[in-house]
């Protein structure tokens, strides 16, 4: 995990006085089921976000908080005995109109036109989203062609375009090859390419960069900042890694067991955490500047089962500031701090005047 850069920012509460940005699309207690042989898993359990026009949004938690699953929801597209249980998923079209993407069939014709199109997925595994068995441009073009009804001609040059753009060397050359013929890194970059290849307006990017060393990270960061640039691109981010929260994110929302737990923006966030897990997950990162000697404290205790989830706040076994008597009783509900921020913890009640 790397440092966090700016841990000890000023808050900026800009956001909280300036009119709100505009959403691409907004996520209203969202939840989702997956069925098992075990049971019934509630993966997602009553989200509430949005994603604003051109920002990064950044969904951070430990492994099995409900991160992928809310990813995949946005696209509808949702492991086989997964069910969108409650909730409502709206995004905003090209010409303004809302779309209830939960609506849609998974399968249907209109949820497969904004997939690729619209709505865009790269995941932390590059190999398990293309196909071994065909070129780079078999695999870019006929999606091109499909999306933007170009040519052959011209959905070839649009590749050559996008894998250009991305930094794969001699990108026309590069067209006749196999994936297994490029490195880890250059892989992610042909995914980056074909997620971005149709222009789309919200990429939803899963881990991207897990899997690679720390200098091709920082080249993949720097690339989707600059296109978010360019493009006006809206990215929901998704990563356990703070300090690459702290490098790409506007927003940030903190995951728990199926629910946001915090939100708020990247300042907000790392300067003033309210929430003990916001602030215990930070403790768990090495700061910058700190001491040699600095020990890091790792959050104790394991994730809850889905199966066995705690009465009252569901994070409450392992927090260091629980109260007897309340935080294994009641659920803790959800105090709203500023129009973009807030927190489940009781401690925040009465206006979150205290601080957890
Ligand atoms: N295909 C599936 N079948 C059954 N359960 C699943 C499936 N996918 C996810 N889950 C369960 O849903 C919950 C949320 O999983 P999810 O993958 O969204 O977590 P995550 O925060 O993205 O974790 P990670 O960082 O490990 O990917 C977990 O309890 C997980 O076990």
């Amino acid at each position: 995990m790397r440092p966090i850069p700016m841990l000890e920012r000023a808050p900026d509460f800009s956001m909280n006085v300036a009119a709100p940005p505009e959403a691409l699309v907004t996520v209203q207690d969202l939840k989702v089921q997956i069925g098992t042989d075990d049971g019934v898993v509630r993966a997602v359990d009553g989200v509430t976000f949005d994603v604003p026009r051109g920002r990064t949004l950044c969904l951070v938690g430990e492994s099995g908080s409900g991160k992928s699953i809310t990813g995949r929801a946005l696209m509808n597209l949702l492991p086989p005995s997964g069910r969108i249980a409650g909730g409502r998923i709206t995004y905003s079209g090209r010409s303004g109109e809302a779309i209830d993407i939960g609506a849609l069939d998974p399968r249907g014709k209109q949820i497969r036109s904004l997939r690729g199109k619209e709505i865009s997925l790269i995941s932390q595994e590059p190999m398990a989203a293309l196909s071994p068995v065909h070129t780079i441009g078999q695999q870019i073009v006929p999606v091109v062609r499909r999306h933007l009804g170009l040519s052959k001609r011209e959905a070839e040059a649009r590749a050559v375009e996008m894998l250009g753009r991305v930094g794969i060397p001699r990108p026309a050359e590069r067209l006749g090859n196999y994936p297994f013929e490029f490195s880890g890194g250059m892989r992610q970059r042909v995914c980056i390419a074909l997620a971005l290849s149709c222009q789309p307006r919200l990429l939803i990017a899963d881990e991207p960069t897990t899997a690679l060393d720390v200098t091709t990270q920082a080249n993949i960061i720097d690339l989707l900042q600059e296109l978010q640039r360019e493009d006006g691109l809206s990215i929901l981010f998704i990563t356990h890694d703070l300090g690459v929260v702290a490098e790409i994110a506007d927003d940030v929302a903190v995951m728990y067991l199926g629910k946001i737990v915090e939100r708020g923006t990247v300042d907000e966030i790392f300067a003033d955490p309210r929430h003990p897990y916001t602030q215990a997950l930070l403790k768990s990162v090495p700061r910058l500047g700190a001491g040699r000697n600095t020990r890091l404290a790792a959050i104790r205790g394991m994730v809850p089962s889905p199966f066995d989830r705690p009465t009252g706040c569901d994070f409450h076994p392992r927090c260091d500031l629980a109260i007897k008597g309340l935080c294994e009783s009641e659920d803790p509900g959800t105090t709203m701090l500023g129009p973009r921020r807030d927190v489940r913890c009781v401690l925040q009640r009465n206006g979150g005047a205290g601080h957890a």
